[in-house]
Parts: C-alpha cells; structure tokens; sequence
C-alpha cells in the first residue's frame, strides 16, 4: 500500500489544467489560490481548494509558496567530461559559434571512464532538480564511436527514460574527408548498438557548418531511425536559415529545436503541424552564443506549439536553469511569464510526448516545483535568485501526519 499526502499551504497552485480557468486568469494555467494537492505514491490523487482537502496518511506545510509542474527540460547534452570555458570567453569578444568545439568535448568525453560520466551526469541532474526540473530529455553525442555513443546512452538511461541518440551531432575529426563513411556508421552499426537504450534520434542539421549535416543528409538519417523504431527530434535553423525545420515537420517530428533563424514558411509549416511537431526554443544558447533571440511572440501568434528547455551542454549554454530560460524568454522572446511557464512545462512534456507530466492534475505524476515566493510571476521577476526547486517528499517510513515545512 502507498502512503498519502497532502500539501497544504499553497498560496498559489498553478496547475496547467485549462478547465480550472475561469475569472479574471483565463491564461490557461489553471491557477488555483489556497490550494492543496495529495499525493498517492509518485501520483497526484486530488487537487483543489485547501478548505476541502481530504485526510491524508501525512501533511507537508508548504507555509504560503507557490507551487508549479516540476519543470520539463526537454532538451540536454549531459554526458560530457571537461568543460569550454575558454570558447564562451573568446565569444563574448565576437568569435562566432560554428559547432567546431564539439570535438574538444569529444575529445574529453572519450578520456573519461563510465564511472566518472556516470558521476558527472548524476551531479548535473542534482543541479537540476535544485532548480525545480523534474524531467530532463539527455542526448549523446560527444561519444561519436559505436562504443562511445552506447556509453554515453547506458549513462543517461540511469537517470532518465528520455534518452536520444545524437551520433549524427557532428562528423568526428577522424571522418572529415570521408563523411559519407560516418554517415553510414550512424545509421548502421552505431544506431544497431545505440537503439536499446534511446527513445529519440537527433541530427544537427545546419548546411552552412563544416560540422554539421545537410538536409539530404539528415533526411537519411532520420529515415534510418524512424525505420528501427526511433521517435524523432531535430537540431535545426541554429546557425542560419536551412532545411531543418521543415524537415522536421515533414518527419512529423515531435521537436525541433532552436529554430533561431526561421523565414515565413518555415513558421507557417511550424502553424499547420502544431499538433504534432513543437518548436523548442533554448534562449540560453542565444545569450551564451551572442545570437539574435528568435521572435517567440511571433510563433505564440502564429499558432505555433512552442516548448522551452535549458540545452545544458559545454558549448552553447553550460547553464542548466530553466528559472533562466524563463526569464529570457520573458525579457528577450516576447513571451508573457504564464506562456513561458507553460512552454517549459506543459510545452516539453508536448516536445516530449507525454502525457502523464507538465501538470498539477488527479493521474499525473507528482512532479511539484516549490518557489520560495508567493506567485510563479516571480520566476521571470527575479532572474538570478535560486527560488525554485524540485519538491522531494518524505519516503514512505517517515513520521505519520508531520508537519513539515520544506
Ligand atoms: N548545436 C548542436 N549541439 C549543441 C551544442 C554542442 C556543443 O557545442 O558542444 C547545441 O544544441 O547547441
Ligand atoms: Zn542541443
């Protein structure tokens, strides 16, 4: 038998269940104010006004917070060793990203034991749930052997279930002049290797990279996944204009992301695949890259599913907030603090494909992030101040009915 318990305290409790709008918030979070929730084992079983709670095995005081869906960080590279402290350096004084430091991270990536990965992705994961994220998607791709790759995955599967193999990431050194031949790799024997431990496949898809892939490339390897059962997602549209996105629609992907440099089309194509293919946006990259910010307004306005996530890696954005991500999205993208909420919960649980997560409601998982604040308004408000973490509850075992506040 599982144990109950009941949050109380909840000043404010946004649930991200539309059907609870209603008033003045019709913002489609499903905000509640002194509200409490109960948990059954990893499961919401009630949500509502504190004033009818049930009973419950035991009560956490959450003593005037506010509490959110733990956050949904739909997009991560966590398996690196070493870090680009020098690169982010040398690119605020005006060096431009081209994806070439992927091989440093390759490079050190490959040094590293499994142990030692094992470590530093258990640590970063931490670092996450610190911040309020409760589920984090993690890609390979620093590995770029066969044996690499499936390392790189086996670690990630001890930390999550959403696990995508990004062999295509980049053409390692030792292929440069016979890309074809890695091309081939990846989509045979690596993806043959890598395929029980993933639930995605990804390609950096960027013509205008020496790195990257193109689009016939991509569609290739896209092609090969999908037909050993691979879901998709793409990197696509970072560094310039390019096929990715409406390659991604066209694969009927569940993500692409980035999408920093979009044209019309590409948006109408975003418009018309709503319900099946999210646009993930990843400000962190754009601050750490010194890149235009895409117009996030423009997509809301166009009917574009739009998903926010952190893209932690040592290149592009070494930051694993997505208090961060918010309050860029806010000031930089056009969002409004309920859209940015909503993209980087109920958003990446879309981009994800899941249903059981990114809201408060009876049959989700209980994923709860906690802001040491009155209001979620105050995750764009203060950007900067560690107000956000993941609720963890007591362990069955622990005292009946305490009141403990967290
Ligand atoms: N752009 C491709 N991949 C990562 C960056 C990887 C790196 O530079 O280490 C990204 O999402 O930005
Ligand atoms: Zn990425």
């Amino acid at each position: 038998m599982t144990t109950t318990t009941l949050i109380s305290g909840i000043a404010e409790l946004v649930t991200n269940d539309a059907s609870l709008d209603g008033g003045d918030h019709a913002e489609g979070l499903g905000l509640l104010r002194d509200a409490a929730v109960v948990v059954d084992g990893d499961h919401v079983a009630w949500v509502g006004p504190a004033s009818r709670a049930p009973a419950a095995d035991r009560r956490v005081d959450l003593c005037g917070r506010a509490v959110v869906p733990g956050f949904v960080d739909s997009h991560s590279h966590l398996v690196f060793a070493g870090d680009r402290a020098a690169e982010f350096a040398a690119r605020m004084t005006g060096v431009r990203y081209d994806g070439g430091g992927i091989a440093n991270s390759v490079r050190a990536t490959r040094a590293a034991g499994e142990d030692e990965l094992r470590d530093l992705v258990a640590g970063r994961v931490r670092e996450m749930r610190a911040q309020g994220t409760t589920t984090v998607e993690i890609k390979s791709g620093y590995g770029l052997t066969v044996d690499d790759e499936l390392r790189s995955l086996r670690v990630a599967r001890t930390v999550t279930s959403e696990t995508t193999f990004l062999g295509a990431h980049v053409v390692p050194a030792e292929y440069a002049d016979r890309r074809h031949e890695y091309i081939d790799l990846v989509c045979g024997e690596m993806l043959a290797a890598c395929r029980p431990y993933a639930r995605w496949i990804d390609v950096f898809c960027e013509p205008n990279s020496a790195h990257a892939f193109t689009g016939e490339e991509a569609r290739q390897i896209l092609s090969a996944g999908r037909d050993a059962g691979l879901e998709l997602r793409v990197h696509g549209n970072q560094l310039g204009h390019g096929p990715g996105v409406r390659l991604a629609v066209e694969f009927a992907a569940a993500s692409v992301d980035h999408c920093t440099y979009l044209s019309d089309s590409d948006i109408d194509a975003l418009a018309g695949a709503a319900e099946i293919t999210v646009a993930t946006l990843l400000p962190g990259v754009e601050f750490s890259t010194r890149s235009p910010y895409p117009d996030g307004r423009r997509l809301l306005d166009a009917g574009v599913s739009v998903a926010l996530a952190s893209d932690c890696n040592p290149g592009t954005c070494y930051s694993s907030s997505i208090p961060l991500a918010i309050a860029l999205a806010v000031r930089e993208m056009g969002l409004t603090p309920a859209e940015a909420l909503l993209a980087s919960t109920l958003g990446g649980a879309k981009a994800l494909r899941r249903g059981d997560i990114g809201m408060v409601k009876a049959g989700c998982r209980a994923d709860l992030t906690v802001l040491d604040a009155p209001s979620y308004l105050h995750l764009a408000y203060r950007p900067g101040v560690p107000i956000a973490r993941a609720l963890d509850l007591p362990g069955d075992g622990a005292p009946a009915a305490s009141d403990s506040a967290v």
